[in-house]
């Protein structure tokens, strides 16, 4: 079963009255267990992709299947419920809540799901151990390092068990070691016998190529897909070009 397909997706943008199309007939199937990272010069639309594989935006044309599921047949409350329990998403600036500890932003979505603190904790506990985390988890994010948020948002990004994590530059704020830490934690998410699908998008050539696959968007298009060495040689090609 493909866990992630996007069939024709086109996806405009109004700036002011003008259509700006971000993503231009873009086609591309996931399956389970994969690291895809998503590679292409900056507004080729890599956030937008992002964005409509999650159900964040709906796009203006094509389909965006989960798990067999199209989602332009579910309505809000059913997108939105897909989107939290199907989906983790893991951003550059963490996005955590600075009044929470650890423990409890990890929680946060399913205490958003009706669950009590006292019965999630233990949840977002073993998270935090798989993360790395375990001696940190009182602790809020101002008490934290970067690297350290962001393994909270991994772990916040596991806690419902979703089939597909998002990650949209997630070591773009993180120095090299740290970030190089990070994607082997993220890899491992896809590695782990649980057929997740991990797609992270990024400007780290590094990044692409400890990935499963690269995928190269141009002008919101796909202009490479494959095996991340050749992927990158023709992003790298591409940006020589005069
Ligand atoms: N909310 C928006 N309103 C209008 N235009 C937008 C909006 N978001 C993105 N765009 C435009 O859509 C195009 C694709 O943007 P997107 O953010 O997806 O690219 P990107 O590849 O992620 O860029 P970057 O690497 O700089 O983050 C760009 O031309 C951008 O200016």
């Amino acid at each position: 079963m493909a866990a992630l397909r996007l069939d024709g997706v086109v996806h405009d943008y109004l700036r002011g009255r003008q259509p700006v199309r971000a993503l231009n007939g873009v086609s591309l199937t996931i399956g389970g267990g994969q690291c895809v990272s998503v590679l292409g010069p900056s507004g080729s639309g890599k956030s937008t992709m992002l964005h409509v594989m999650g159900a964040l935006d709906i796009p203006s044309e094509g389909r965006v299947f989960i798990d067999d599921t199209d989602l332009a047949a579910l309505d809000d409350d059913a997108l939105s419920d897909l989107r939290r329990r199907r989906v983790g998403f893991i951003f550059q600036f963490f996005n955590l809540l600075p009044a929470l500890t650890a423990w409890e932003n990890v929680a946060v979505p399913r205490l958003l799901d009706g669950v009590k603190p006292g019965s999630v904790r233990e949840e977002a506990m073993a998270l935090l151990e798989r993360v790395g985390l375990a001696d940190r988890a009182e602790h809020r994010p101002g008490e934290l390092s970067g690297g350290q948020m962001q393994r909270v948002a991994i772990a916040r990004s596991l806690i419902m068990d979703p089939g597909i994590v998002l990650a949209d530059e997630p070591t773009g704020n993180l120095d090299s070691r740290t970030g190089d830490e990070l994607l082997d934690l993220l890899a491992s998410l896809a590695h782990d016998g649980s057929e997740r699908s991990v797609v992270m998008v990024t400007h780290s050539m590094d990044a692409a190529l400890r990935s499963d696959r690269a995928v190269l968007l141009t002008d919101g298009e796909v202009a490479g897909d494959g095996v991340p060495g050749d992927v990158v040689a023709k992003f790298i090609g591409e940006g020589r070009r005069p």
